[in-house]
């Protein structure tokens, strides 16, 4: 239960899926999925693989409908405006709800600075000199980066480790001020000691940034999360969600059978 004083420094914004389905072709995927990922929480997408996790997250920043013959159905509401309105930029939302991918990705021949800054491009936006020196730190420094890189900003960003790539690439995803963070698997390229620093970095950002993580690693989901929702796709059929609540609960007290192996390692 939050307090009146975290709900004051509780920045981001909620996210709220209501009965979404996906498709790729004919082939459904996901089945009325409904899910409310909450301002200050990170929320955990947990299953086996191949029951659209992925997919829905996804779908959460428009990038599903990319993929040619993708379809879906149902809504997505950041805080209470839906997303595939007509009329949405789909600019605008992809730099509200930022994504970071499996494998880190920041532009290996491109400096430090400006790989934190190239997202500005993108969504439009000019800032001076000094205004982008300031960007550079205090990304770096939220994405717990600063004190490793501050004295080679200009070096390239493909020098850096697996897991300093990674926070470089959360950089540039705080750069452009996102109030939802979306992360597929962000450690599963990484060492324990990189995967350490990343978990260290999401649990910074909460109070900032809507987090909502797509994670295999049971122990990451408990560790990370605030808030669990645990899909399974049985038999061919459409992933959904078997279970969600407070990850405390899902982990420790949860009310199917089938999230209780899950959680346990007894299947996926
Ligand atoms: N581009 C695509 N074209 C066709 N089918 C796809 C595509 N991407 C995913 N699928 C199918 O959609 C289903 C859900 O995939 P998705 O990647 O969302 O699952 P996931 O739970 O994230 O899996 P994993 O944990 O292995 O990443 C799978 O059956 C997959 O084969």
């Amino acid at each position: 239960m939050q307090t009146e004083v975290d709900l004051e420094l509780t920045l981001g914004a909620t996210l709220a899926a209501v009965d979404v389905s996906a498709w790729f072709g004919q082939r459904k995927v996901l089945d009325r999925v409904s899910l409310t990922m909450g301002a200050g929480e990170v929320t955990a997408l947990i299953g086996p693989s191949g029951c659209g996790k992925s997919t829905f997250l996804r779908i959460l920043n428009r990038m599903h409908e990319l993929v040619p013959a993708a379809s879906l159905a149902g809504s997505v509401l950041l805080d209470g405006q839906d997303i595939y309105e007509p009329g949405r930029r789909i600019t605008e939302t992809r730099r509200r709800i930022g994504m970071v991918f499996q494998k880190p990705n920041p532009f290996p021949a491109m400096s430090i600075a400006d790989n934190v800054t190239a997202g500005l491009k993108l969504t439009g936006t000019s800032v001076s000199r000094a205004e982008r020196e300031s960007l550079v730190e205090e990304c770096l420094t939220r994405a717990g980066l600063w004190k490793e890189v501050r004295d080679r900003l200009r070096q390239p960003g493909g020098a850096l480790s697996g897991g300093q790539q990674q926070r470089l690439c959360i950089a540039r995803s705080l750069a452009v001020r996102p109030d939802v963070l979306l992360m597929d698997e962000p450690c599963s390229a990484l060492d324990p000691t990189s995967t350490r620093r990343v978990e260290e970095t999401i649990a910074d950002l909460r109070t900032e940034v809507t987090i909502v993580i797509v994670t295999h690693n049971m122990q990451q989901a408990a560790r990370v999360s605030q808030h669990c929702a645990f899909f399974l796709a049985e038999d061919g059929t459409p992933g959904h969600i078997v279970e969600q609540g407070r990850t405390s609960t899902v982990f420790s007290d949860p009310v199917d059978p089938r999230t209780a192996d899950y959680v346990n390692g007894r299947f996926g």
